[in-house]
């Protein structure tokens, strides 16, 4: 794993912040940002219902950007947008150890030299960067805050926009599958916890401001994007008592994933493991 866990914030931490890292890659540019600065796209995959997503800072002359939850067979198609729009691309980053699908994050490493892949250090897995909570994760003068949501997976993590030199931002949570649209992560297995994923949601998501955006990794109905206020009031799952949500996800009886053996041991290494299979 590289070193780049560089400095203290030179921000005031929030309150629920007791430190936090920069993962601030070198670059000299420090123009302020303004609103309009963060470039997003939500991607879909279909087979496994799965959306990355695309963040850059447009008004920094590199474009530096990042994807959350890349998909190996949609690597491609992430790469060309990249191109297309100028990106520069710099993390490849995991919300957790997908059980659905492998991740694109090793094969975008391959494809594009330099960029660094990210998973929670809680995740157990490799990655050149393993993130904790309260990390920063900066691209151009934006970042992503890292909070621990752990309970569909032990090391599941929700990345946070945060407002980079102190101008106004967006406000965007990608929650990977601990705070599905109108639902939530299934916690049967991968260390999974109702119990823990209620309090991760209630203590980490729902305290966000109501207009935050949601973003998870999965919508199997049709859904893009929601808000906290929206599922504090509409989540079927999380706005029950802590003793209903047990006995709600103890009831789901959901197909294990098809792909949950290839995918996992796979995943655990970032997707990389057929690539370091082949230079050994
Ligand atoms: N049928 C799919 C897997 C569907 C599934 O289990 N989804 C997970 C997220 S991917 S780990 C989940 O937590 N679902 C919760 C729910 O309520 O649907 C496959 O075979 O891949
Ligand atoms: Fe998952």
């Amino acid at each position: 794993m590289l070193s780049l866990r560089l400095l203290r914030t030179s921000f005031p931490p929030s309150p629920n912040l007791i430190s936090c890292s920069e993962f601030r890659p070198t670059m000299s540019h420090s123009t302020p940002s303004s609103p309009s600065n963060l470039l997003f796209r939500q991607l879909f995959e279909k087979e496994s219902s799965t959306y990355t997503y695309l963040l850059a800072d447009a008004s920094h002359p590199d474009k530096p950007a990042l994807l959350i939850d890349p998909v190996d067979k949609m690597v491609d198609r992430d790469i060309s947008l990249i191109q297309e729009l100028g990106l520069k691309l710099i993390y490849a980053m995991n919300t957790h150890v997908h059980a659905d699908h492998v991740t694109g994050t090793g094969l975008l490493k391959t494809k594009i030299p330099g960029v660094k892949s990210v998973i929670s250090k809680a995740s157990g897995s490799k990655a050149d960067l393993l993130v904790e909570p309260g990390d920063r994760i900066y691209f151009g003068d934006l970042f992503l805050e890292v909070r621990a949501t752990p309970g569909h997976t032990l090391g599941c993590v929700t990345y946070v926009t945060g407002e980079g030199s102190g101008q106004p931002q967006p406000r965007m949570a990608f929650t990977g599958d601990a705070l599905l649209i109108r639902g939530c992560g299934r916690t049967d297995f991968q260390g999974g916890d109702s119990q823990q994923l209620y309090n991760s949601v209630h203590s980490q998501i729902f305290t966000l401001p109501k207009d935050t955006l949601l973003y998870p990794a999965h919508d199997y109905r049709g859904f893009t994007v929601s808000t906290v206020g929206e599922e504090m009031r509409y989540n079927p799952r999380l706005t029950k008592d802590e003793d209903t949500f047990k006995s709600i996800m103890e009831n789901l009886k959901l197909a294990y994933p098809k792909m949950i053996d290839i995918a996992v041991p796979a995943n655990m290494v970032c997707g990389l493991q057929d690539v370091e299979a082949r230079a050994s």
